[in-house]
């Protein structure tokens, strides 16, 4: 059979979730919800999407993915204008899970790989960061597991974590969306010397804790008063749900990202997963909201190039269904 993938490049970025309560901009972990990217050569540049997910998404030189592998392409000193890329995405947008740190990480990838991988993770860490700003949500897809970073405006330094193996975590999910720029918008320009130390007391003693496998402490090493209690009004039933999770068994529970999506951290162990959800569900339908539940596991691998044909991607099927 003739190797009609020849020339093109898949990539697998996890999602993520940022800051997971106290670690503002800095503690992220990668989930098992995944984009996947192909990318070639083209005569002209077209971009494809598989599956649903992309409404508003650009199709053309716009389109995000476009634009950050010419980013690489300019670090490396290559030249391609016109590519073809073909996406397809289990993470919805704008719900706090980092759709766009993965988007920017999957492109930078599949850039990078399709000219033979010159630039480094690190280097790539750095102009993703560069773009996305939050080292905590680019980190954790790129390198998986859990991140901590500290971001100067230039450079990240970070450590990666592997997560606890008993730790599973189950994603709340509203229909609405949430743009990460709205829900910074506001968060206060100043805080009182007692919430930083708040924070940064919780922040160090949760990546410790995680480090260390010490679940016992994500209880109130996940409290947060730096950015949460701002953005509570933005997500109806997210003060109840933060406030009585750990009651029906979760260790700890944080709002994803920027929200609007809650996240609660469990020990695979436990018996009260069921409880669990159905306390969130029902919180949500106490305030009207629509949402979905997800169970998911922290993502150990990050961002890797895939090879042969996967069945529902992406180029080769799409120019089988235009030909046909
Ligand atoms: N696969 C993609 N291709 C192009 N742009 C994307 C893609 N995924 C996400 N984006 C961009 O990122 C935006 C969402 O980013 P953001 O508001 O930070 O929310 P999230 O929490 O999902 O990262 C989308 O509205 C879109 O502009
Ligand atoms: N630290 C940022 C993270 C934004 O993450 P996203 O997944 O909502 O894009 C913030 O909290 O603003």
């Amino acid at each position: 059979m003739k190797n009609e993938n020849a020339g093109s490049v898949r990539v697998r970025v996890p999602a993520s979730t940022a800051n997971l309560g106290p670690g503002f901009d800095t503690l992220g972990m990668s989930l098992s919800l995944y984009i996947w990217v192909e990318m070639r050569r083209s005569e002209r540049t077209l971009v494809h999407f598989s599956g649903g997910g992309f409404e508003g998404i650009p199709a053309d030189k716009d389109n995000l993915i476009y634009k950050v592998a010419q980013l690489v392409f300019k670090e490396a000193g290559v030249e391609i204008p016109e590519l073809e890329i073909g996406m397809r995405s289990d993470i919805p947008l704008t719900r706090g899970l980092g759709s766009s740190a993965s988007a920017i990480i999957a492109g930078m990838a599949a850039a990078n790989a399709l000219i033979g991988s010159p630039v480094s993770k690190d280097r790539l860490f750095d102009l993703a960061t560069g773009l996305e700003r939050h080292p905590d949500n680019v980190g954790a897809s790129l390198f998986g597991g859990i991140i901590a970073a500290a971001w100067d405006g230039e450079h990240a330094d970070y450590v990666r974590v592997e997560p606890p193996q008993n730790l599973k975590v189950l994603a709340l999910i509203p229909e609405f969306e949430l743009a990460t720029s709205a829900a910074r918008a506001v968060l206060p320009e100043q805080l009182s010397i007692q919430d930083a130390v708040y924070n940064i007391s919780r922040s160090s003693l949760l990546t410790a804790a995680l480090a260390s496998g010490r679940l016992d402490l994500l209880a109130s090493a996940m409290k947060d008063r730096l950015h949460q209690p701002y953005r509570a009004a933005l997500v109806p039933g997210m003060e109840k749900i933060l406030e009585q999770a750990t009651r029906y068994g979760a260790l700890g529970a944080a709002l994803s990202g920027a929200g609007p999506t809650l996240l609660a951290l469990v020990d695979r162990t436990s018996s009260e997963c069921d409880r669990l959800e159905a306390f969130m569900q029902s919180v949500m339908s106490e305030n009207g909201i629509q949402a979905r539940t997800l169970w998911l596991e922290p993502d150990l691998e990050g961002a890797v190039c895939e090879s042969g044909i996967h069945p529902d991607l992406f180029l080769e099927t799409i120019k089988g269904e235009i030909s046909s």
